[in-house]
């Protein structure tokens, strides 16, 4: 298995002494990677690193092999990138904002839009102004222009924040239908353990600004009955670890 992201001792601190300590994380081609911890603990920093949006203290990312912070253009060719809530102009049709968007990547036109529109099932509302979107239609639209380049692989921070359980559950089935039918890698984020149980395949567990866990989420279960039964235990035995520090 290739590595898709190669993520090594990355270290970015605060001013306010927050952030995140020796972060390491391997992505591999055709994962779908849960990047999972609560609130705070430094999943939007790591990916604001990963691509390009911020500068690490220490450590260093690769993407497809080429180094994000020297060989920018290069690592980020196959990526595609949807952080925090995705940014559209209201006033415009989903399509136009489609649009718009395209015109950064050569090539990619109308009939990208088309496809990208369908993939995420928004096709029938593509003339509607945004302003009218549900807050889950926005973030498809923010998935149908991440998708513009055709990316082989997606970094979505949060997709599912904030969405009711149809929005989450349709964001959920674009997510594993493009894994599977288009064999693109995702790194997701979310502080929501049953979303990670039902969508992943890997995950990264970050608690305090660390990476406490990676694994298969098989292997990370481990004889729990569940996924966050295992996690809080993890979690109490990195406090324990602390404590006695
Ligand atoms: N620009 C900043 N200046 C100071 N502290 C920051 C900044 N950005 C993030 N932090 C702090 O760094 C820590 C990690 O934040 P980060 O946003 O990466 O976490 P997260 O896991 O993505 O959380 P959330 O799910 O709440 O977005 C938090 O304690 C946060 O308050």
């Amino acid at each position: 298995m290739n590595p898709v992201a190669e993520i090594k001792q990355l270290t970015k601190i605060y001013g306010n002494l927050r952030g995140i300590h020796d972060v390491n994380m391997t992505v591999q081609q055709g994962d779908i990677y849960g990047f999972f911890g609560p609130n705070g603990a430094g999943k939007t920093t790591v990916m604001k690193i990963m691509v390009g949006l911020s500068k690490a203290q220490q450590g260093e990312v690769k993407l497809f092999g080429y180094n994000v912070a020297t060989h920018y253009e290069q690592a980020m060719a196959k990526v595609g990138v949807l952080i925090e809530t995705a940014e559209a102009y209201t006033y415009m049709s989903g399509r136009r904002n489609l649009e718009l968007a395209a015109r950064f990547y050569p090539g990619v036109g109308k009939q990208r839009v088309d496809e990208v529109l369908e993939t995420v099932d928004l096709t029938p509302f593509q003339h509607e102004k945004v302003a009218g979107y549900s807050l889950g239609m926005k973030q498809r639209l923010g998935l149908a222009a991440a998708m513009l380049s055709k990316p082989e692989l997606l970094i979505l921070d949060e997709p599912t924040n904030g969405l009711d359980i149809e929005g989450m559950v349709h964001i959920r089935e674009i997510i594993m239908r493009l894994a599977r039918e288009e064999r693109i890698t995702f790194l997701i984020s979310s502080h929501l353990i049953h979303e990670m149980e039902l969508m992943c395949s890997r995950m990264g567990i970050i608690h305090q600004g660390r990476l406490v866990r990676e694994g298969l989420v098989s292997e990370l279960v481990n004889g729990s009955a569940t996924l966050e039964e295992a996690y809080l235990r993890e979690i109490k035995e990195v406090r324990g670890l602390a404590a006695h520090a």
